[in-house]
């Protein structure tokens, strides 16, 4: 564990009843890093990351959050700077988008409502719309709550099915808010279905196999070319660790890592983002 160590959970275990959920768990996340987290219905993702933001407790083990132990007993003296959004956010119905965050706001008083109204801008909500909550769409209530976890700049962000509802412009605006705090130290945890946008996003995946946190095969890369050159800005804000090659023929010609995945699995993520591209090959071939 050193300074810039956010999470550092060692032999964790964790039973639900009588059911073993999670068991030798070990993880340890720095300042700036994104790590994904997938696995089947019911293997514990949501479990994990209810332990790491103190919502639950080891049964066995030790964790230790931006150098807080985290511990039964300890609810209120949690570190701070955690942003989450677990499950569906919940809001006051009858308010407005910015009334909600206002409110929310104040309970830590780290921010302006100027730095309110820019988080809800910055996920293309208009602050100073007159909607109540309520008449939110199920993606603008999403979109709402990534604002919220966002917009205190937190050192440690968790993130269960972010996407989720997202439409491919709500995720762009997305990953550019994530990218932009990453850049400042904040380090995230994502879990996620969505196995591709999570493989090319993160700069590590883990599975939850048997209980246990197994790390991903080593990244490999494929090398794509774009038909339309103004898609290299969409492919870097889902697949950040891309690399631009050459250009041909006046076209973009990237390296994007994956650690896995069938062709069509491949297609099926760039469909997605709706970029069109030509495979040339992949650099394990
Ligand atoms: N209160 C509880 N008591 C007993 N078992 C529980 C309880 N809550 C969850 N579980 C079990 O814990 C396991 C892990 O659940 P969890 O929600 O963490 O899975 P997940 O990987 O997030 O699933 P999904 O992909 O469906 O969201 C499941 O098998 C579930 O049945």
């Amino acid at each position: 564990m050193t300074e810039s160590t956010l999470v550092d959970m060692k032999k964790a275990g964790k039973k639900l009843g009588n059911n073993i959920i999670l068991e030798n768990v070990s993880l340890e996340i720095k300042k700036g890093e994104t790590i994904g987290i997938v696995g089947t219905n019911g293997s514990g993702k949501t479990t994990l990351l209810r332990l790491i933001a103190g919502l639950s407790y080891l049964s066995e083990g030790e964790l230790k959050v931006m150098d807080k132990q985290v511990k039964p007993g300890m609810m209120g003296s949690l570190p701070e700077n955690i942003g989450v959004l677990i499950e569906t956010p919940s809001f006051i119905n009858h308010e407005t988008g910015l009334e909600n965050l206002n409110n929310l706001a104040q309970i830590r008083k780290k921010i302006s409502k100027q730095d309110v109204k820019e988080a809800i801008q910055k996920v293309g909500l208009d602050p100073m719309s007159k909607k109540k909550v309520k008449q939110y769409s199920l993606g603008m209530k999403q979109r709402l709550g990534i604002a919220q976890s966002l917009m205190e700049t937190p050192s440690l962000v968790l993130f269960d099915e972010p996407t989720n509802g997202l439409d491919q412009e709500g995720r762009e605006l997305f990953y550019k808010y994530v990218q932009g705090l990453k850049k400042q130290g904040t380090g995230y945890v994502f879990v996620s279905h969505h196995e591709h946008e999570i493989e090319a996003f993160c700069d590590r995946v883990l599975r939850i196999e048997n209980h246990t946190l197994v790390p991903l095969e080593k990244e490999k890369k494929i090398s794509i070319q774009l038909m339309d050159s103004a898609d290299v800005g969409k492919v870097l804000s889902v697949a950040p660790n891309s690399t631009m090659e050459k250009q041909e023929d006046g076209k973009p010609v990237m390296l994007v890592p994956f650690t896995k995945g069938t062709d069509e699995e491949i297609d099926n993520f760039f469909k997605e983002i709706a970029v069109e591209y030509k495979r040339l090959k992949r650099d394990h071939e």
